[in-house]
């Protein structure tokens, strides 16, 4: 009897996943990124099974292709917006993926962006590769914003922003507030003021948007949202980038309307080589890091694993998305 086949869209995810999947299965992994090898492979491989990275849009066109034998999906990655979970939905089956599995790495990197975009990094570095760093003490030098005392507001108070809060508290925080679609109980417990998003904006002097894209949260942050921001304010986005209006933001850095900004995620992806972005000085921008560490890309992928061998004995999956 030939045992079910696991599609694995791209070829980069962690040999880990391999051991995970055991022998139970038939592994069959993408040798390309692209959405175009993809589309040729599946109606071949008629998998049973689907391991899918963030990258490629996961929609009607691509089920068509791997076949009515499919069984489940499971997706590496917290964020969703690359998945018509409708149309799964539609079809019955179901998707797993890995909400909390890179809550460490992508809010370290979220602190990271925050002390980088408050001291001044950017600006810092220039300084330094350009001759300005005088052989002169100037007490006014390189002046940041300091996070110890300050408010916080914290938008998408899920696994990432709540690993967000905790980390904060370390450092003296004054004030947290969140918002999001409802009230959690764990922020209680980390003294986090649930507050609406007006308040949130124009109270915080740090900025966090860890919330799903949606369409809901699309461009949320945008010429209204940094117009009631501080002038002091900095904006931390390590979610998806299209809940940032990056023209507004650019507007905004520029004219001194937010102090600066820590951006992991960008629209486009990868940010274009002549953003203007890339040219101000009161910006941190990463490519995209937040889950890029050897533990977070192991634990994610051997979690997708464990909830496709599951979907494919028709159990229940671990972390499945309901929404
Ligand atoms: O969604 C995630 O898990 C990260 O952004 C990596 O894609």
């Amino acid at each position: 009897m030939s045992l079910p086949r696991v599609f694995v869209s791209n070829h980069t995810v962690p040999e880990t996943m391999y051991d995970a999947f055991g022998t139970s299965v038939e592994v069959i992994r993408n040798t390309e990124y692209d959405r175009a090898s993809i589309l040729k492979l599946l109606p071949r491989v008629k998998p049973h099974g689907l391991f899918w990275c963030a990258g490629v849009t996961l929609d009607k066109e691509i089920l068509d292709a791997a076949g009515p034998q499919l069984k489940v999906v499971g997706c590496m990655s917290s964020g969703y917006n690359h998945v018509d979970v409708a149309e799964l939905k539609s079809r019955g089956i179901p998707v797993a993926y890995v909400p909390s599995t890179a809550k460490d790495s992508v809010s370290n990197v979220a602190i990271l962006l925050a002390l980088a975009a408050s001291r001044r990094f950017t600006e810092g570095r220039w300084n330094i590769e350009q001759g300005r760093w005088k052989n002169h003490f100037d007490a006014q030098w390189l002046l940041g914003q300091e996070i110890s005392d300050s408010t916080v507001g914290i938008v998408g108070f899920g696994g990432i922003g709540h690993a967000i809060a905790k980390k904060l508290k370390a450092f003296g925080i004054a004030k947290l507030l969140y918002t999001g679609h409802k009230e959690k109980p764990e922020a209680k417990e980390l003294g986090a003021q649930f507050v609406d998003q007006e308040t949130l904006t124009k109270e915080s002097d740090f900025i966090f948007i860890s919330a799903p894209l949606n369409e809901k949260t699309r461009k949320m942050c945008n010429a209204d949202f940094f117009s009631k921001m501080k002038n002091t304010g900095i904006l931390v986005n390590v979610s998806r980038g299209g809940l940032v209006d990056h023209d507004a933001l650019l507007k905004a850095l520029k004219d001194g309307e937010i102090y600066s900004a820590g951006l992991d995620v960008t629209d486009p992806e990868p940010l274009n080589v002549d953003s203007e972005l890339l040219k101000l000085p009161n910006i941190v921008i990463t490519p995209h890091i937040g889950a890029s560490t050897f533990r977070a890309r192991n634990a994610m992928g051997n979690l997708v694993a464990k909830n496709i061998l599951l979907g494919l004995k028709g159990e229940k999956l671990l972390t499945p998305l309901d929404i």
